[in-house]
């Protein structure tokens, strides 16, 4: 991990409250509204441009990239193409949500060709990861059949073959760049109960590499560690999952700095 250029989790997200970057997110129908919630709270700038039109203009000026296949057509798949191509030609990173890519053989097609475009954070849950890697998963669609747990040989292996970090979520978390991994705990059992939880994550995950791109897995789980620790404060006060989805929002626009060093749960694994 670069220490000298982050000196601390709190202080990735101070960057984005300070920096305010740009993220483009092309992401789903599902999440759009809700991630780009979520980037406001933090401080960050959302813009949903997915066009094949104008995707890889736009990746050029924006901080990072992320991409997501949740609700894939071709259309969107072309943009999607550009836009990692553009970000990876000029330096800028970009983040991979590979949302149920094993259901169909176009999603399947559609993740190998963009993880040979060089994601540099590929973020999903326990079932994607292991599917990413080659192996049998339970997965059947947008949500996880499996354990972390049983997913971490296969983030390790998947990192080491990408070059990317690897984000595996859950009950607790694990992120690995295949050398040093760290578990992230917290959150809450109504995180998966909330649709495009995951998919907001993978957007924040770019903002915050966006600020610390020389440091991807600390500015990863400093990103998971938001969500796990404005999880926990969110879930205190909600009746449900409805509840819960717009306290959430606000508990991670309060969040500083300071109070994310202090409550986030994290270990080396
Ligand atoms: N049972 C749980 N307890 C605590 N946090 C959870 C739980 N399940 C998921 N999360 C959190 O919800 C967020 C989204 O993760 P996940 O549900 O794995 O993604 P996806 O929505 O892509 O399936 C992450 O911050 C993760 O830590
Ligand atoms: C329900 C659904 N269908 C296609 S994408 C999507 C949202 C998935 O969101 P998440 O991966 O964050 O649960
Ligand atoms: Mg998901």
């Amino acid at each position: 991990m670069n220490s000298s250029a982050i000196r601390s989790y709190g202080d990735c997200l101070a960057r984005v409250r300070r920096q305010s970057p740009l993220i483009q997110c092309i992401t789903n129908y599902v999440a759009m509204n809700y991630a780009a919630n979520v980037l406001l709270a933090a401080g960050a700038s959302p813009a949903m441009v997915h066009a094949p039109e104008e995707a890889a203009e736009f990746a050029k000026l924006a901080s990072a990239t992320t991409i997501n296949i949740g609700t894939l057509s071709a259309h969107w798949l072309e943009g999607m193409h550009a836009a990692a191509k553009a970000a990876h030609a000029s330096g800028k990173p970009w983040v991979l949500d590979p949302v149920a890519h094993f259901a169909t053989a176009f999603r399947r097609n559609a993740v190998e060709e963009l993880l040979a475009l060089k994601p540099a954070v590929i973020r999903g849950n326990a079932s994607e990861i292991m599917a990413l890697a080659g192996d049998a998963s339970s997965g059947r669609g947008v949500d996880s059949a499996d354990s972390v747990e049983r997913a971490k040989a296969s983030a390790l292996m998947l990192a080491q073959r990408t070059g990317a970090v690897v984000a595996v979520t859950g009950v607790v978390d694990f992120v690995t760049d295949g050398q040093k991994a760290l578990h992230i705990a917290g959150g809450s059992e109504l995180m998966p109960r909330v649709t495009a939880m995951g998919c907001a994550l993978t957007c924040l995950v770019g903002a915050f590499v966006a600020v610390a791109p020389q440091s991807p897995l600390e500015a990863t789980v400093s990103a998971l560690a938001c969500f796990a620790v404005a999880g926990t404060q969110a879930a205190q006060q909600s009746n449900g999952p409805g509840s819960f989805a717009w306290r959430f929002i606000d508990a991670l626009a309060a969040l500083n700095g300071d109070t994310l060093q202090a409550q986030a749960r994290l270990t080396a694994a």
